[in-house]
């Protein structure tokens, strides 16, 4: 195993010093070391941060490896800065027994790029009808602690207050799509003025505010653990505002898209702005990237959702809702919180890593800590061309913009799966 001397780096923010990794964890920190045989790399200008750590991210394996895999996903992700993810049940198969969260945890191992922590499934099907096998799914080899049906609602009170209460024996979480279906049907876009203007039948906000509602008191009820996905809304915000400060047990996350696109870009009609939830309001991003700092939203998820081109360049009516996150979430929240490391490490590492329980991942790079860790050149510049991503699908919603941010390096568990910029495998 090579060791690595990461020379003059800034970790999370503070003044440069110097890091040696070697058999899989930062060994020493300190100004002026040294190391026999150590390959060194010269950091001056970067900031290490602890690997980032994605909640919410689609593989599509097993499926639609068309459009992603678990191999370049997890590259997309290490690309990206993260060390781990966790992946969505909605694959084909659905990821709703023991046999298939076990697949893609060992896809995930054997790609090594990224710990892979597969999500299982709430519902047989996703279907919303009854609970999949969540014991046999947590008592797998994957060790399943999060369940989410995402890409559909539990709708249900029923069925997702038992849900809650089944997960409560293994302090598991759910994870909730909140989308009351009865008022989204048709839905092309946010409900609101530009909706309006372009006669797009709308998802009006609402119908993710009264879920999110409903489920914080049934979780306070059940005394479980709540995670919301994808929190677009600025009557959602407070919404969890209130539920937190009476203790309910509820975390959410929003995704970079949300935080810096709004709904006019349908105007377009260009369906690579079509996701789930909807891009929202200029006042609706204004709400989100308060919570972020203030800490009613927890963390930033990307839901990388990729999608074949057939599925994409088409009409808007048809084009499946989502898109790519993994390789430009780290860029967006610069641009979106500036060069904020704390805040950016607490909300892109630590704090997701913790609700997961990922052992060994969101943590600072410090003696006897697993090299889990990200290199990143603040000062860089980088146009995005979407053939240039490791991501099997193209649908990134920031094709040729100019972002700040790169990923220099990566390393997990103390070896390199980004050096200079690239993939190393
Ligand atoms: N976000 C999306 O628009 N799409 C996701 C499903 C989801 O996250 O709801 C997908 O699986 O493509
Ligand atoms: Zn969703
Ligand atoms: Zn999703």
């Amino acid at each position: 195993m090579t060791a690595y001397l990461v020379k003059g780096v800034s970790v999370v923010g503070a003044a440069p010093t110097d890091l040696l990794i070697r058999d899989g964890v930062v060994a020493e920190v300190g100004a002026g070391l040294t190391a026999a045989g150590a390959t060194v790399l010269d950091a001056t200008g970067l900031v290490a941060l602890p690997g980032l750590v994605d909640l919410h991210t689609h593989l599509r394996e097993p499926g639609r490896e068309d459009a992603e895999t678990v191999e370049s996903g997890s590259r997309a992700a290490a690309l990206g800065g993260y060390t781990a993810v966790c992946a969505m049940a909605n694959t084909s198969p659905v990821a709703d027994t023991a046999g298939v969260v076990e697949q893609v945890w060992r896809l995930g191992r054997e790609a090594g790029l990224v710990d892979v922590q597969p999500i299982g499934a709430v519902t047989v099907g996703l279907a919303g009808e009854r609970l999949a096998e969540l014991g046999a799914m947590a008592d797998s080899a994957a060790r399943v602690r999060i369940f989410s049906d995402d890409g559909h609602c539990v709708a249900d009170p029923k069925l997702m207050r038992r849900a809650l209460e089944y997960v409560k024996a293994f302090d598991g979480i759910i994870a909730q799509h909140a989308e009351e279906p009865r008022l989204t049907e048709g839905a092309q876009m946010h409900e609101g003025e530009v909706s309006t203007r372009l006669g797009l039948t709308g998802w009006p906000a609402v119908a993710e505010e009264a879920i999110i509602a409903r489920d914080v008191l049934l979780a306070e009820h059940v005394g479980s653990r709540l995670h919301v996905c994808h929190v677009s809304t600025a009557g959602s915000v407070e919404v969890l505002r209130q539920a937190k400060a009476r203790g309910v047990r509820v975390t959410a996350e929003v995704t970079p898209h949300h935080l810096l696109l709004t709904d006019e870009r349908a105007a377009t009609y260009d369906p690579v702005y079509k996701v789930n939830p909807p891009l929202r309001t200029a006042a609706d991003i204004a709400a989100l990237r308060a919570a972020l700092v203030d800490g009613v939203i927890d963390i930033v998820a990307t839901d990388h959702a990729p999608h074949a081109v057939e599925d994409k360049e088409c009409e808007w009516a048809y084009a499946r809702p989502g898109m790519l996150g993994l390789e430009t979430a780290l860029s967006i929240a610069l641009d979106v919180l500036g060069p904020e490391w704390d805040l950016i490490a607490e909300r892109m590492s630590r704090t997701p890593a913790r609700i997961a329980g990922l052992e060994g991942h969101g943590l600072d790079p410090a003696p006897g800590v697993p090299a889990n860790l990200t290199l990143v050149d603040p000062a860089a510049r980088r146009v995005i061309e979407p053939a240039e991503l490791a991501s099997r699908s193209r649908n990134t919603p920031y094709a040729r913009m100019t972002l700040p941010g790169r990923i220099v390096a990566t390393f997990l568990r103390g070896e390199p799966t980004v050096l200079d910029g690239k993939a190393v495998k």
